[in-house]
């Protein structure tokens, strides 16, 4: 039988960081190797199954991210915009498959992470669940069906931890409703009105972002016109359908040439 591929989880005391692990854990074609925190972060040192409320599992907690990618074949990484591009260099100099959740990220940070792609294989989405991945097809589908007298609007609601806005999704949502409508989304975003705002201009997309409690991710693109009104909604209620994406994207990663690739990829949805 061939080895299982060796995956780092980074992050590893996170929200999504600990359902990743758990889910490595539990996987019988992926094995865990590493756990990567920040410097500084309490785990760093001690070992992984105790940090988490367990038993001992002989994997410490570093934040030597290079030694742990070095012995991976797959990088998972829910962290944060800094953090993420680092790893993405990281991840290419050790010819892992990285795994990318992390969203908020810039335009800068988006190109540094495709030059890391010349080298290694990149997989990375702002939402690794089927569902809301089928959405942004059906999105497009609609998008393009519907003229600019139908006005799109997409509300995103999550818990009040959440850092940035609007969510990954959100913009995965716009971006397909863009091009189903055959424009650029840059040029008719329209973020969270308030004060005189105006008129809405025709043809543009809102975003509209709600911050709340425990709220795992809700998602809904709104298309209205005088009298109607399309409504598209995904719920997510548990993350670990976050973690089984990004798992089943490290595996599918393994025989993949370098280059970027997305959810869509992954699941076999795209064009
Ligand atoms: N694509 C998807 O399907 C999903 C994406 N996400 C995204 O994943 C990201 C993380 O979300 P969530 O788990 O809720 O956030 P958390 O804040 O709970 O976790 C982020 C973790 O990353 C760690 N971290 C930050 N910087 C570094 C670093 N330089 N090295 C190592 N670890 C680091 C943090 O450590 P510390 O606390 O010490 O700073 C923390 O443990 C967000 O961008 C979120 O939007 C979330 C769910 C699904
Ligand atoms: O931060 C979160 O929690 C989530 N982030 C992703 C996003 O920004 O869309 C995915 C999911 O909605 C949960």
């Amino acid at each position: 039988m061939t080895e299982k591929p060796g995956v780092v989880v980074t992050g590893a005391s996170g929200r999504m960081g600990q359902m990743l692990v758990r889910e490595v854990q539990k996987s019988d074609r992926l094995k865990l190797v590493g756990a990567v925190e920040r410097s500084g972060n309490d785990w760093v040192g001690r070992d992984l199954g105790l940090c988490m409320g367990g038993t001992e599992t002989g994997i410490t907690v570093t934040d030597d991210a290079l030694e742990a990618f070095a012995r991976a074949q797959a990088v998972i990484d829910f962290t944060s915009p800094a953090a993420t591009v680092g790893f993405a260099e990281l991840a290419a100099q050790a010819r892992a498959v990285h795994v990318i959740g992390t969203t908020g990220l810039s335009d800068d940070d988006l190109r540094k992470i495709h030059v890391a792609a010349r080298h290694a294989v990149i997989v990375r989405a702002g939402n690794m669940s089927l569902g809301v991945n089928l959405l942004t097809r059906i999105t497009r589908q609609v998008a393009a069906a519907l003229d600019a007298d139908w006005d799109i609007e997409i509300i995103e609601s999550h818990h009040n931890q959440k850092v940035d806005a609007p969510s990954g999704t959100a913009l995965m949502l716009g971006e397909a409703a863009a091009e189903g409508r055959g424009v650029a989304l840059s040029e008719v975003s329209d973020r969270g009105r308030d004060g005189i705002t105006g008129k809405r201009e025709r043809g543009h997309i809102g975003f509209h972002a709600i911050r709340g409690g425990d709220v795992v991710g809700e998602h809904e693109v709104i298309f209205a016109t005088a009298g109607e009104r399309i409504v598209l909604k995904h719920l997510a209620s548990d993350r670990t359908l976050f973690a089984r994406g990004a798992l089943k994207a490290a595996l599918w990663g393994q025989d993949k040439a370098p280059g970027e690739y997305d959810m869509l990829d992954v699941l076999g949805l795209g064009d």
